[in-house]
C-alpha cells in the first residue's frame, strides 16, 4: 500500500531537460526581493483586509438567520418572524454580493498593478543584460519566465497572503461563534486540525517538486519552439523536421509527466483531507445528537453548528491547500530571482563621463580578450589607432577575432587586458549610452525588424523627420525600390526582413546607420550573403556613408579593403601584418597571398576568399 502511494506520488526530477533548474529560494527571501513592488499600491491593501473582515461577518449573520428560522418558524410552525427575517436575509445577500464585487475589483486591481510594475521591470532588466547573457542563454527559456513566470510571484505575494488573511479571519469569527454556541462540541471539531496541517505541510513539499519541474519543462518547450521556428528554413532545408519534433515531444512529455504528478498529488490530497473531514463532522454529528436528545441543544441551534463546521473546515482546508500554491508559486519565483541576479558583464561606472558627439579617435591598446567560460584567447595584444575619418580595414580567415573588434568597440563586452579608446578616454569611464550613440554599424546579419520601411530607417534616429527619412534613404540608393513597394514608406516588412532581398534589407541597414550620423562607423562584413550585383551596388552608397567618417570596415571582399587607410590583418586574435593595400603587398606576406587568390577567383565569388 505504502509502496504503491511512493509511486503515486513521485515527481520525475530528471536532468535531461534542456534548462536547467534555478536555486533554490528560501520563501522569506521571496517575499524580501518583491515586496518593494508592491510600493504605491500598498495603501489599497486597507480595504482588502476590510473586505476579508466583513466577508465572514456577512456569511455568520446568514447561518444565524438560518438557526433563527428552523427554531422560530419552522419547529413552532409560525410565520409571523420570516416577516423580519426575509428582508434581514435579502439584505445580507445584497451586501455580500456588492462586497464580493468590490474585492474582486480591488484585489484584482492591486495584483495587477504589482504585476504591471514587475513584468516591465524584469523586462528592463533582461535588457540591460549584456551579450554575452544572450549568448550563453537560451531565448525561449528567458521569454518564458517573462510572460509566465512573473505571474506566479504575484500568487505568491499578494493573492496568496489576502486569501491567507480572508481564511485566517474567517476561522477568527467562526470560531468565536462556535465556541460560544457550544464550547465541547467545538473542541471535538478542532482534534483534527492537526492531522489537517500534517497533511498539508507534506503535500506542500511534494507539490513544489512538481511545479518545479513543470515550470522547467515549460522553459525548455518555448527554447526548443523559439529555436526551431525561428530557423525554420534551415530545419525544412535539412529535412530536419524529425528531429525537431523528437526534441519537443521530448521536453513535452517531460512536462506531461510533471503535470500529471501535480494532479496526482492533488487527487490523492483532496480525498484525504476530506475522509479527515467528514470524520470530524460525523463525531461532532453524533454528540451534538446526543445532547439534542438530552435538550441541551435545540435542532436550529445543531444545524447552525453544523453548518458552522463546515464553513470553519473552508478557510482551514484553504489555509492548508495555499502551502501547495505557495510553493507551486515559489518554484517560479526562483526562475526569476535567477534571472534577476543576472549582472550586465559590462557595468557602467558611477563616475561614467557624458562625452557628447565624438570626433571619432578610436584605439586599441594591447588588448587582450577571452569570451567568458572560453579558455582561449579571442583577441591577445591587439594595438592599432584610427584618426577621425580614416578607414581601418580589419582582415582575416574565420574565426581569426574581427567581429570581436567590433563587439569590443560598442562595449558588449570589456577587454581583459589594455583598453579600448574613443576620442584618448577608455571605454569603461564613458556613459555606455554615449559609447554607443557614437557608433553606427552595418552588421553582417541584417537587422530589419517587423514594421514599416519608414520605422526600420527611423530606428536609428528616434524622431526623425520623414526628410531626413527619406534623405537617408536616397544616400543608401534605398529610395527608389521603397518607392517601387506597394505601399512606399509605409509598406511593412517581415521579422528579419523576410520580405525583402539581402541586397534590399542592406539598403535599408546602411540607410540606418547614414541617418544616425555618427562619427564612427562599424561595418561588418557589409556584402555577405549578396550576389556579385548587389555586392558592388552597395558600394557606393556604403562609400557616402563612409565619407568623414572614422570607419572599421571588416570585410573578405578585398575591394571594400583597398580603399583603407591601413589593413590590419589578424591571425588567431593576433596582428600579423598591418600597413596600406601597397605596402602590404610589397612585402608579399599572408594579405599578398590572399590578395593574389582573391584575384584569380575573379568576380563570380564576390572576392570571397578568405575564409
Ligand atoms: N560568444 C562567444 N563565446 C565564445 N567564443 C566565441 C564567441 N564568439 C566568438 N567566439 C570565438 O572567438 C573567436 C573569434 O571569433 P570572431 O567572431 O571574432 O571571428 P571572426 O574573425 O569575426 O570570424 P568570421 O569571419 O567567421 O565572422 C573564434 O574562435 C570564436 O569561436
Amino acid at each position: 500500500m505504502t509502496h504503491v502511494l511512493r509511486r503515486l506520488l513521485s515527481v520525475a526530477e530528471t536532468s535531461d531537460a534542456v534548462v536547467a533548474a534555478a536555486p533554490a529560494v528560501a520563501p522569506r527571501e521571496v517575499f524580501r526581493r518583491f515586496w518593494p513592488y508592491t510600493r504605491g499600491g500598498r495603501r489599497w491593501f486597507v480595504p482588502v483586509v476590510l473586505f476579508s473582515l466583513i466577508g465572514p461577518a456577512l456569511d455568520a449573520g446568514e447561518i444565524w438567520l438560518f438557526k433563527v428560522v428552523v427554531d422560530d418558524v419552522l419547529v413552532p410552525r409560525d410565520l409571523h418572524p420570516l416577516l423580519w427575517i426575509a428582508p434581514v436575509f435579502l439584505g445580507l445577500v445584497v451586501a455580500s454580493g456588492v462586497l464580493g464585487f468590490a474585492d474582486d475589483v480591488t484585489s484584482t486591481w492591486v495584483g495587477e498593478r504589482f504585476l504591471l510594475k514587475l513584468r516591465s521591470d524584469v523586462f528592463r532588466h533582461v535588457q540591460g543584460l549584456s551579450l554575452g547573457f544572450f549568448e550563453r542563454r537560451r531565448l525561449g527559456d528567458v521569454l518564458s519566465r517573462v510572460t509566465g513566470d512573473v505571474d506566479a510571484v504575484e500568487t505568491f505575494l499578494l493573492s496568496g497572503v489576502a486569501d491567507a488573511l480572508y481564511y485566517l479571519i474567517s476561522l477568527g469569527v467562526f470560531l468565536g461563534l462556535l465556541f460560544y454556541l457550544q464550547w465541547d462540541l467545538t473542541l471535538l471539531a478542532l482534534v483534527v486540525v492537526p492531522l489537517f496541517w500534517g497533511t498539508a505541510r507534506h503535500f506542500s513539499r511534494l507539490a513544489k517538486t512538481a511545479s518545479r519541474e513543470r515550470r522547467r519543462r515549460g522553459g525548455s518547450i518555448s527554447a526548443i519552439a523559439e529555436e526551431s521556428l525561428s530557423n525554420v528554413a534551415l530545419v525544412q532545408a535539412y529535412n530536419r523536421q524529425g528531429w525537431e519534433e523528437r526534441r519537443f515531444e521530448r521536453e513535452n512529455i517531460g512536462r506531461f509527466r510533471a503535470a500529471m504528478a501535480s494532479a496526482r498529488i492533488r487527487g490523492v490530497y483532496g480525498p484525504i483531507v476530506e475522509i479527515i473531514e467528514v470524520s470530524g463532522g460525523l463525531a461532532v454529528m453524533g454528540l451534538g445528537t446526543w445532547k439534542l436528545a438530552q435538550g441541551q441543544l435545540t435542532l436550529g441551534g445543531l444545524l447552525v453548528f453544523l453548518a458552522l463546521i463546515g464553513k470553519l473546515y473552508g478557510p482551514v482546508h484553504g489555509l492548508s491547500g495555499l502551502g501547495t500554491s505557495f510553493y507551486t508559486a515559489s518554484a517560479s519565483a526562483e526562475r526569476i530571482i535567477e534571472l534577476l541576479d543576472q549582472r550586465p558583464q559590462v557595468a557602467e561606472s558611477p563616475a561614467a563621463r557624458r562625452i557628447g558627439r565624438a570626433r571619432g579617435d578610436v584605439e586599441f591598446d594591447g588588448v587582450g580578450f577571452r569570451y567568458p567560460g572560453t579558455s582561449s584567447w579571442a583577441l591577445s595584444d591587439v594595438s592599432f589607432h584610427v584618426a577621425p575619418g580614416e578607414t581601418l580595414a580589419l582582415v582575416g580567415a574565420s574565426g581569426a577575432g574581427k567581429s570581436t573588434v567590433s563587439k569590443l568597440q560598442l562595449r558588449f563586452y570589456d577587454p581583459d587586458r589594455g583598453a579600448v579608446r574613443l576620442d584618448g578616454t577608455d571605454l569603461r569611464s564613458l556613459r555606455l549610452s554615449d559609447v554607443r550613440e557614437n557608433v553606427a554599424v552595418v552588421l553582417q546579419e541584417t537587422l530589419v525588424f517587423h514594421g514599416s520601411v519608414r520605422d526600420n530607417i527611423a530606428y536609428g534616429l528616434p524622431g526623425a523627420t520623414e526628410g531626413e527619412i527619406v534623405a537617408a534613404a536616397r544616400a543608401a540608393d534605398a529610395h527608389e525600390f521603397v518607392e517601387r513597394l506597394p505601399e512606399g514608406y509605409d509598406t511593412l516588412v517581415g521579422q528579419r526582413g523576410r520580405t525583402l532581398s539581402g541586397g534590399q534589407c542592406q539598403r535599408l541597414a546602411i540607410a540606418r546607420a547614414m541617418i544616425r550620423d555618427a562619427p564612427v562607423l562599424l561595418l561588418d562584413e557589409p556584402t555577405t550573403g549578396l550576389d556579385v550585383r548587389s555586392g558592388r551596388r552597395i558600394m557606393d552608397p556604403l562609400r557616402r556613408l563612409m565619407a568623414g567618417r572614422t570607419t572599421i570596415v571588416i570585410s573578405h571582399n578585398l575591394l571594400t579593403v583597398r580603399d583603407a587607410t591601413r589593413i590590419v590583418v589578424l591571425d588567431h586574435g593576433r596582428i600579423v601584418e598591418q600597413g596600406t593595400h601597397d605596402d602590404l603587398l610589397a612585402r608579399d606576406g599572408t594579405y599578398a597571398r590572399l590578395h593574389r587568390l582573391n584575384a584569380m577567383t575573379g568576380p563570380t565569388s564576390n572576392g570571397k576568399v578568405l575564409s
